[in-house]
């Protein structure tokens, strides 16, 4: 029997009785590893999303952030933000070049606060080594690995030593892994699945296409939830501005694009032009404005009440 699983898209939440007086009294905040954020929600570690200024931009503002791990110099990267009194968070891969960087970290003497373990398939025996070798170099560090989309992978991870678990593997607005090789997980399904699974914190990674899409993720368990598409096409998003036809816009291109392969081999990402909206700052007042309505109507005062709601299934 073929059953049908759900999008962010597919469902809402059900509203309960307000106990606030005004939304600004609702708290969004999260703790996330060993800092405090004010917002469960992160850009991509997508090259033509972040760049070290779109991070420290972040960081400054007490978002959370993680650098991407394409042509970028850990060493560098990490002793500039942590000279500047920032937090360091990286991304790392599964091959050579992740040693050879990580090598280059311990002999430096750094440790970065975070490191994102980024493979398409983090369900793997590379990740598995690669998770066991960081937990055992860089004790103090808070890792997290992906992407995953079930139960089963999200219990391996954890067993492996995670201490934060990214999901959802083909939902990404320039993925295009679910045409090229048929797989792919909705994210309802995905998170909700992998959240009652595991006791570490769970990031819904992917398929955000309204703010509110961020309290469903939270509502299915996310703790954090990560975003490209949405933050991208900003002053402060990576990327130079494209002019066409007298109108702005940004690349948004996937990791695993040939675009940011530099070459057509193992092509599971796009490049797509994103209308080119200014300054980041009010995007993410909105953002805050809007997840503090969420738990208004959540019935609650933190993010916690969002768990509490029942989410239901529309008929299109
Ligand atoms: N969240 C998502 O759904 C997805 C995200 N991505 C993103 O794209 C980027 C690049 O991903 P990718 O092109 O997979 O390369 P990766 O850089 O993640 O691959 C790392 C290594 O794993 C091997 N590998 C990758 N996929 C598989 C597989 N299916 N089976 C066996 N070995 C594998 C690769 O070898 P070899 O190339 O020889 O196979 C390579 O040596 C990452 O940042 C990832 O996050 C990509 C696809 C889906
Ligand atoms: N299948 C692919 N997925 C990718 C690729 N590059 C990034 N990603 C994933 O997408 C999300 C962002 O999704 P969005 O809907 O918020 O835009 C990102 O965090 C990765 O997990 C890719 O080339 N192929």
């Amino acid at each position: 029997m073929i059953h049908t699983e759900l999008n962010y898209g597919d469902v809402y939440l059900v509203p309960k009785k307000t106990v606030v007086d005004s939304r600004k009294e609702c708290d969004t905040s999260v703790q996330f590893g060993p800092r405090r954020f004010v917002m469960p929600l992160y850009a991509a570690n997508m090259k033509s999303v972040v760049d070290a200024e779109t991070c420290e931009y972040f960081a400054r503002r007490n978002w959370f952030y993680t650098m991407h791990r394409f042509d970028v110099d850990a060493v560098a990267f990490v002793r500039d933000m942590q000279a500047k009194g920032l937090f360091a968070s990286i991304s790392v891969g599964v091959n050579g070049d992740t040693l050879q960087q990580l090598a280059a970290l311990k002999a430096a003497g750094l440790s970065p606060e975070y490191i994102t373990l980024d493979v398409a398939n983090g369900w793997c025996v590379k990740a598995e080594q690669m998770i066991r070798f960081i937990k055992r170099e860089f004790p103090h560090c808070f890792l997290i690995g992906g992407n995953i989309a079930t139960a089963e992978a999200a219990r391996d991870l954890e067993a492996w030593g995670c201490d934060a678990i990214k999901a959802g593997i083909a939902g990404g607005r320039v993925c295009i892994t679910k045409n090229k090789t048929g797989f792919h997980r909705p994210m309802v399904a995905t998170v909700r699945d992998c959240a009652a699974a595991v006791s570490v914190p769970v990031i819904a990674d992917g398929g955000i296409v309204e703010h509110g899409d961020v309290a469903k993720a939270l509502a299915c368990g996310a703790s954090m939830v990560m975003a490209g598409s949405l933050f991208a096409g900003y002053d402060e998003s990576a990327g130079e501005i494209v002019e066409i036809d007298g109108k702005r816009y940004k690349e948004y291109f996937g990791s695993a694009s040939q675009f940011n392969k530099g070459e057509y081999k193992n092509v599971e990402g796009k490049k797509i032009l994103v209308e080119y909206k200014g300054s980041i700052a009010r995007l993410l007042l909105e953002l805050q404005e809007d997840l503090q309505s969420s738990v208004s109507y959540a019935g609650g005062r933190e993010l916690s009440a969002l768990r509490t709601v029942q989410i239901i299934a529309v008929a299109h």
